[in-house]
């Protein structure tokens, strides 16, 4: 299943001048982009900015007003039967064949794609649900559902995976398990697309994000270098039981002081000679230093309080 997979055969995903309207609301309003084979990108942004719109059109599962879509070579609308072999996908809203085991159900989702059993059970075994294989998919929890889901969008190896929400429902073990069982996948060549409200699992697992707000892509890098844009001071917090506010506000290198809770928290932005200055004064094992994450950027250029 994976032939045209090499770099010749161009990007996964070439996005260009993409309008969707619904009404008076801009859903996406003029998105360009590429998706290169092979890697993980992230789509985020607030609720309503556009990001289900915009995967439901690379899905081949929505048309769009104007501008162009090729996925793996291929214009998905209308609908290109030869696609869907090629990509899996997961929704907010998968739906399961009712009455079947978890086995039976991914067993069938198999079938539908020319795959055996083995495979299926594989797939399970892929997402931790080896145990569940014998539950009815309505007695299974929202998180081992969620995880069905996806495992269903896996079973016949696409070559790309589009992922919305996936670990939206997931405790944080699972959530974590999930996390490497992504990784494995993208060493193994496959281009996967994901969108999150979790900017930590962003910035753990995608080479590049596009940020989306109105319709409009406002930011497109990797993690590290929309950080690094920022340039933001880090934050050093001591317990104020061992540093005062008013003891910290003389240290060199301390750029401003506040407390946050039992804390004493120094901004600075020459944070070796502040922690030479915390050393001399109390002991550094109780000492925190928090760099700006890809929550800070998401906060400005959304401009918005964060909401998981
Ligand atoms: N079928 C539809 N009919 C009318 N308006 C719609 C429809 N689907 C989405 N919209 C509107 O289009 C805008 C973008 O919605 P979309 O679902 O793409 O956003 P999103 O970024 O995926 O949001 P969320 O993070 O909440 O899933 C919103 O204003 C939404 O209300």
């Amino acid at each position: 299943m994976k032939e045209d997979s090499g770099p010749a055969a161009g990007p996964a995903i070439a996005v260009e001048g993409l309008h969707k309207s619904y009404g008076d609301v801009h859903a996406v309003n003029g998105v360009s982009f590429t998706v290169e084979r092979g890697e993980f990108f992230g789509v985020l942004g607030p609720n309503g900015a556009g990001k289900t719109t915009l995967i439901e059109i690379m899905e081949g599962l929505r048309s769009a007003d104007s501008g162009s879509v090729s996925v793996l070579g291929r214009s998905p609308w209308p609908r290109d039967t030869s696609l869907l072999p090629r990509i899996g996908v997961q929704t907010q809203a998968s739906a399961f064949f009712v009455r079947l085991t978890a086995a039976e159900h991914l067993e069938t989702v198999a079938a539908l794609y020319g795959r055996d059993r083995k495979r299926a059970r594989e797939t399970l075994e892929l997402v931790g649900l080896t145990d569940k294989a014998k539950t009815l998919v309505d007695d299974l929890s929202g998180g081992q559902k969620q995880r069905l889901a996806i495992a269903s969008a896996l079973t016949h190896e696409p070559e790309l995976i589009f992922l919305d929400e996936p670990t939206a429902a997931l405790d944080p073990q699972a959530r974590r398990n999930l996390w490497e069982m992504l990784r494995e996948i993208r060493t193994e060549g496959r281009t996967i697309v994901c969108t999150t409200h979790h900017m930590e699992e962003a910035e753990s697992l995608c080479d590049r994000v596009a940020f989306v707000r109105a319709g409009e892509v406002i930011a497109l890098d990797t993690p590290a270098s929309l950080v690094r844009g920022l340039n933001a001071p880090t934050r050093v917090l001591i317990p104020t039981a061992q540093l005062t506010p008013e003891q910290a506000k003389g240290l060199e290198g301390a750029d401003e002081v506040a407390t946050e809770g039992l804390s004493t928290v120094i901004t600075t932005r020459a944070v070796g000679r502040v922690l030479a200055a915390v050393g001399g004064l109390t002991e550094l094992q109780d000492v925190q230093t928090r760099t700006a994450t890809l929550e800070d950027v998401y906060l400005e250029l959304t401009g918005t309080e964060y909401q998981a």
